[in-house]
């Protein structure tokens, strides 16, 4: 279990992170979305023991992750700006990662190179990003470590190279369970891979939930009565988040179960009822209002 406390990180007097709380299950993929520079990077260094918290508690399995040696064997940090020794060739690489983990799979390595049909003895200053994205997935995936954590993964990888490395490491989870934690700027690339989300704002977790559950709990609802001057107020008894009337038909967002949402809708005996599911990206703008946030362009 990967465990932030309120965990706080400065940089001389700018605090970047600020009391942030999360805890991550052992074999989940959880995706951290966020705006440019809202501290993503910085919060994943703390969890990989890069840098050192300011404040609070960064703990995995229990232990502070900060200069503990037994703990990082287990992980594997790929930053969003990758580095490979001048002149090496990815062969090289994987000897230099076997040295730091002592589980490298060299056999899976090579598999992977072949999945992913990168040359092992080509040089890796000669590879376009995506192929060095690429490699550095895959020797992440073959030090056979436990956590992994991936600043911006999917930059710099095409649409079949993205489903692919999606593809490998929901393997990797499902097989071993290993914990994934990936950050995004983009919550579309992640919402089909992660099964738990979290959005960081300004250094702040504003909310974070399960894939499924955020899916399910959250709709767009279209409906007309027979008394065409219905008004919110008809819908007291539900939690809606957003309504807006056009004419005689009332669109609205609606949060709860589908089936309670539904009597109740039913109950008003309605000409037009239509419940659709919301994508993951209007679920958080619609969550993020509810914190004072206003994306009224993207709503509806
Ligand atoms: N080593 C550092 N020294 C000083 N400030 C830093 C340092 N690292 C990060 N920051 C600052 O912390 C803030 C958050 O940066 P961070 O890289 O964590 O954001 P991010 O969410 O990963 O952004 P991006 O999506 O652009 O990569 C920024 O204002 C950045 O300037």
């Amino acid at each position: 279990m990967i465990v932030a406390e309120n965990l706080g990180k400065k940089f001389r007097n700018k605090t970047v992170i600020r009391q942030m709380n999360c805890s991550i299950k052992e074999g989940s993929i959880y995706g951290l979305v966020g705006a440019n520079g809202a501290g993503k990077s910085t919060f994943l260094r703390m969890l990989a023991g890069v840098y050192q918290p300011s404040e609070g508690k960064a703990e995995i399995n229990g232990e502070a992750v900060f200069d503990n040696a037994k703990i990082k064997k287990e992980i594997v940090f790929i930053p969003d700006e990758l580095y490979f020794f001048p002149n090496y060739n990815f062969r090289m690489m994987a000897d230099y990662y076997a040295s730091l983990y002592e589980h490298f799979d060299h056999h899976r390595f090579q598999m992977l190179c072949d999945h992913f049909k990168l040359d092992t003895r080509a040089r890796i200053q000669n590879f376009s990003k995506g192929m060095k994205r690429q490699g550095a997935l895959i020797l992440a995936l073959s030090t056979r470590a436990h956590y992994f954590f991936f600043d911006e993964t999917f930059d710099g990888l095409d649409p079949v190279m993205r489903s692919l490395v999606k593809s490998v490491l929901s393997e990797d989870v499902a097989q071993r369970n290993s914990t994934v934690l990936l950050t995004s700027h983009n919550l579309r690339e992640l919402e089909d891979l992660c099964d738990h989300m979290g959005l960081l704002v300004e250094g702040r977790i504003m909310f974070e939930s399960d894939i499924d559950s955020l899916k399910t709990e959250m709709f767009k609802v279209q409906i007309a009565l027979p008394n065409k001057n219905f008004d919110r107020d008809e819908f007291r008894q539900l939690k809606v988040l957003y309504y807006k009337k056009s004419g005689s038909i009332a669109t609205m967002i609606v949060k709860g179960d589908r089936e309670l949402v539904t009597d109740v809708l039913r109950s008003k005996q309605p000409i037009i009822l239509d419940l659709l599911p919301l994508s993951l990206e209007e679920v958080f703008i619609y969550e993020m209002e509810g914190y004072g946030y206003e994306f009224d362009s993207l709503r509806l």
